[in-house]
């Protein structure tokens, strides 16, 4: 299986104010190596605090690593060259709600992602928001429905759309679907499955919700304090923690 994405001796350390005059500093990410293959689902799983977050933002470019390197398809991805990679890795927000203009037609919103980041014309982008809402569930006439006529499982699909509408490789699903109630969050689970099997979509799920990711992803980190402290399959991981702090994730210490 090829490799899509590499990280490799990722870290990433934050100033941090102590008081008044004191400062000290957080290392957020320390030496952070994985490989994630085309269609496959990696998890990272973590504690508040552990790095998750900061691990999202340097992959979709947000912050630059202090060290290490990411590569996407063997090519390493620089600040020179992210734009060239910022349609491969997208990332889906926590908050459809709030990451979402409230004055803005979802037609609009989608049409302003491909007007920044494509040189397509007005009748491919048209095309191109169409087959983005159709690929997530949505309706034609969406295009005009502002955020808030949409309910919670809806305005999850317009992110989906969003972050899709790119054509991407790689989706980040940062606590994406922990907002949901159950029913709505197995629908979209849902989708992302298919979407994962029709066109061979590569997952990074950052997730507290243990039992999501048992069920969607094949392979599984654990950070503790900017460090991978386990990694393996999914299910033989969860079957069988080995490290202390997996096993207090799971609440089985
Ligand atoms: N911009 C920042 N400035 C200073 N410290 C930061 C910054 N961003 C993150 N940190 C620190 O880096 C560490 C990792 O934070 P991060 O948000 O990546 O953790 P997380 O695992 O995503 O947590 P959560 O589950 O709460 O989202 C924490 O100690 C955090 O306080």
């Amino acid at each position: 299986m090829s490799q899509l994405l590499q990280v490799v001796d990722l870290c990433k350390s934050y100033r941090k104010q102590l008081g008044l005059f004191r400062q000290t500093r957080v290392q957020a990410l320390d030496h952070i190596n994985f490989t994630l293959s085309a269609g496959q689902t990696l998890a990272v799983v973590g504690e508040t605090g552990s790095g998750k977050s900061t691990l999202a933002k340097l992959l979709v470019g947000i912050e630059q690593p202090d060290d290490g390197e990411i590569r996407l398809s063997g090519q390493a991805v620089t600040l020179s060259n992210y734009r060239k990679y910022n349609h491969v890795i997208r990332y889906m927000f926590q908050d459809a709600e709030r990451a979402l203009n409230p004055s803005q037609k979802v037609g609009a919103m989608l049409d302003d992602v491909l007007r920044f980041s494509t040189v397509l014309d007005r009748q491919q982008r048209q095309q191109r928001i169409l087959q983005s809402l159709q690929q997530t569930g949505l309706l034609d006439e969406h295009i005009n429905f502002f955020p808030h006529m949409f309910s919670a499982g809806q305005l999850q699909r317009v992110a989906l759309a969003r972050a899709l509408i790119l054509e991407p490789k790689i989706l980040i699903l940062d606590e994406a679907l922990t907002v949901l109630d159950p029913t709505v969050r197995a629908q979209i689970v849902n989708l992302l499955l298919e979407l994962q099997q029709q066109q061979g979509l590569s997952y990074l799920l950052i997730s507290k919700n243990l039992r999501l990711v048992r069920h969607i992803s094949d392979h599984c980190l654990v950070l503790q304090d900017g460090r991978v402290v386990e990694e393996g399959p999914t299910e033989q991981l969860l079957d069988r923690p080995q490290h202390p702090h997996t096993r207090k994730l799971m609440g089985l210490s």
